[in-house]
Formats: C-alpha cells, sequence, structure tokens
C-alpha cells in the first residue's frame, strides 16, 4: 500500500487507529476454543466488528509464534483474510526483525511476499545492512523501533551516546540510508513528551505509537507533539480494544472501544480539542 492510499483511508475514516491483534488463548472467549482455529475466529469476529472504525491491524507475530505451527498457519489466515476482505487496510507484522543482510533479506521475503503485510517492525541495533534489505520493497514499508514504550528503554534508547540520545542517532542516521523514504518509526505512546524533538528530526514521517490503552498512553498528549499536516500517526491499542469482553458479545464490545477511540480522534482531526 503506498503512504497516499493509508493517509487517504485515514481521512475517509476520520480514524488513525491500528488495532493490536495479540491473541491470547488464556484471554479469548472460552465458548472459542470448541472451534476448528479458535485464533482465526477470534481475529475475524474483531476485524469484521471493528473495520469501519480503523485503519490498520497490527497483529504481533510472538502470540502466533507461541502457538507453533498452528499458531502460524492461524496468522496466515488472518492476513489472507483480511487482504481480501479489507484491501483498504493498512496491516503490520510486529515481528521486531532484523540480522545480517541476506538474512534480513529472506525476512522481508517473509513477511511481504509470503504473507502479503504492508509493513514489518525492525530493530536497528544492526544498523545500515540488516534494514536496507527491507526497504528495497517497493510500497511496503519498514517501521523501526526509535523509542519504545517500555520502561527498559532508558537502558539505551535514552543514554547519550557523545551528546545525543541513541534514539535520535537511529532516527537521523537512518535517514540517510537507501529507499528511507520507506521507513516509519516506533515511539511509545508512554513517552508522549518526547515526540517533539522526535518530529524535529523526521517530521513527515508516520510513527507507530503503541501504548494507549493497557499501559496507560494519553491520546490527546500523543497528538499535540506527534499530529503532522498528513495526520502522521498510527495510534495502536491492543488488549483495552480485543479483551473488552470475554462473553459472547467480545466482538462488539471491541467495536465499543475502537468506536470510542475513532470519535476522539475525529475530534481531534477537526480541532475540538
Ligand atoms: O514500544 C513498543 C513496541 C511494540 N509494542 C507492542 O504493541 C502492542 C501493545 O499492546 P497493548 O495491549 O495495547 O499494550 C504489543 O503487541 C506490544 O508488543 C509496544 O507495546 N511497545
Amino acid at each position: 500500500m503506498t503512504i497516499e492510499n493509508l493517509i487517504s483511508e485515514i481521512r475517509k475514516k476520520n480514524s488513525f487507529l491500528c488495532v493490536g491483534l495479540d491473541v491470547d488463548l488464556d484471554k479469548i472467549p472460552p465458548f472459542l476454543l470448541m472451534e476448528d482455529d479458535p485464533i482465526f475466529s477470534f481475529n475475524k469476529a474483531i476485524i469484521d466488528a471493528t473495520h469501519t472504525f480503523t485503519v490498520a491491524y497490527k497483529p504481533n507475530t510472538a502470540f502466533y509464534e507461541a502457538y507453533g505451527i498452528k499458531g502460524w498457519k492461524a496468522l496466515e489466515k488472518t492476513i489472507k483474510y483480511l487482504n481480501t476482505a479489507y484491501p483498504e487496510i493498512f496491516t503490520i507484522a510486529d515481528a521486531k526483525r532484523g540480522d545480517i543482510g541476506n538474512t534480513s533479506t529472506r525476512y522481508a521475503k517473509a513477511f511481504f511476499d509470503d504473507l502479503g503485510f504492508d509493513s514489518v517492525t525492525v530493530a536497528p541495533y544492526m544498523g545500515r545492512d540488516s534494514v536496507e534489505p527491507f526497504l528495497a520493497f517497493e510500497n511496503k514499508h519498514t517501521i523501526l523501533l526509535a523509542l519504545t514504550s517500555n520502561e527498559g528503554a532508558a537502558d539505551f534508547q535514552t543514554l547519550k551516546n557523545g551528546k545525543e540520545d541513541f534514539y535520535k542517532q537511529v532516527l537521523r542516521i537512518s535517514k540517510t540510508w537507501k529507499n528511507s523514504e520507506n521507513l516509519m518509526y516506533v515511539a511509545g505512546a508512554t513517552k508522549a513528551e518526547y515526540l517533539a524533538e522526535i518530529r524535529e528530526l523526521v517530521p513527515h514521517n508516520f510513527l507507530l505509537v503503541p501504548g494507549i490503552g493497557a499501559q496507560g498512553g494519553n491520546l490527546k498528549e500523543v497528538c499535540k507533539y506527534g499530529l503532522t499536516e498528513n495526520v502522521g500517526l498510527l495510534i495502536n491499542s491492543s488488549r483495552s480494544i480485543i479483551y473488552a469482553s470475554n462473553n459472547s458479545d467480545f466482538a462488539e464490545a471491541a467495536a465499543n472501544e475502537a468506536a470510542k477511540m475513532q470519535l476522539e480522534m475525529k475530534a481531534i482531526l477537526n480541532g475540538i480539542h
């Protein structure tokens, strides 16, 4: 998907919400466990109920890999379903990959060509040659971890390397890489105050912002510093939407949570806040 298509979908829906599909069989409604493929059944119901309020879905691959081959098949069915039923929706494989060049190329092929995701999250630690193989794919997007939402972000990312924080060097240096126009960045909602400085370094790139909902981030704060004239934000929320209920009304409850967030986003986009 092109960035222009993503922006047009955001404008059409007045939403920049990304629903995280982090499926945990201990948290889904127990009656779904009788199904042939409970993970896919859960995802399909959540997607069908929430797609009008959201512009992106983000399965975190850990939640599928944890169930072995069955989990990977459910991930494959989920992305095929999204690409067939809702091709206008942006898809993110939250896989946090990155390795020596020839290995990164295989990761990129797996997520972009084989599975058909629009984007994949990538760790920057191994540097340019570990990321450029992902960037080489046309109309595919590499979402580089910059400033993550967890406490451990302080262990390396906000440490000064010379005069500059490490995460700022990730932003600045990655902009010089080949096909860097295909870069987006992860910036945690729990560190909204850093977004102003992030925006100075990457004024035009989309930011994937996890940490609203279960991790306590604040949507208005994030928007205050992170919004651009092309919106430039994808706000992810996983547990607070998909586990809003674990009864027979789970999909409706998820839709209600997504609708609430979309209304807030619409108000922000229309300048009411
Ligand atoms: O900095 C980061 C990077 C990734 N994540 C992932 O996003 C979701 C958040 O889930 P919630 O249930 O909304 O907390 C999850 O898949 C994380 O692994 C992140 O939280 N922070």
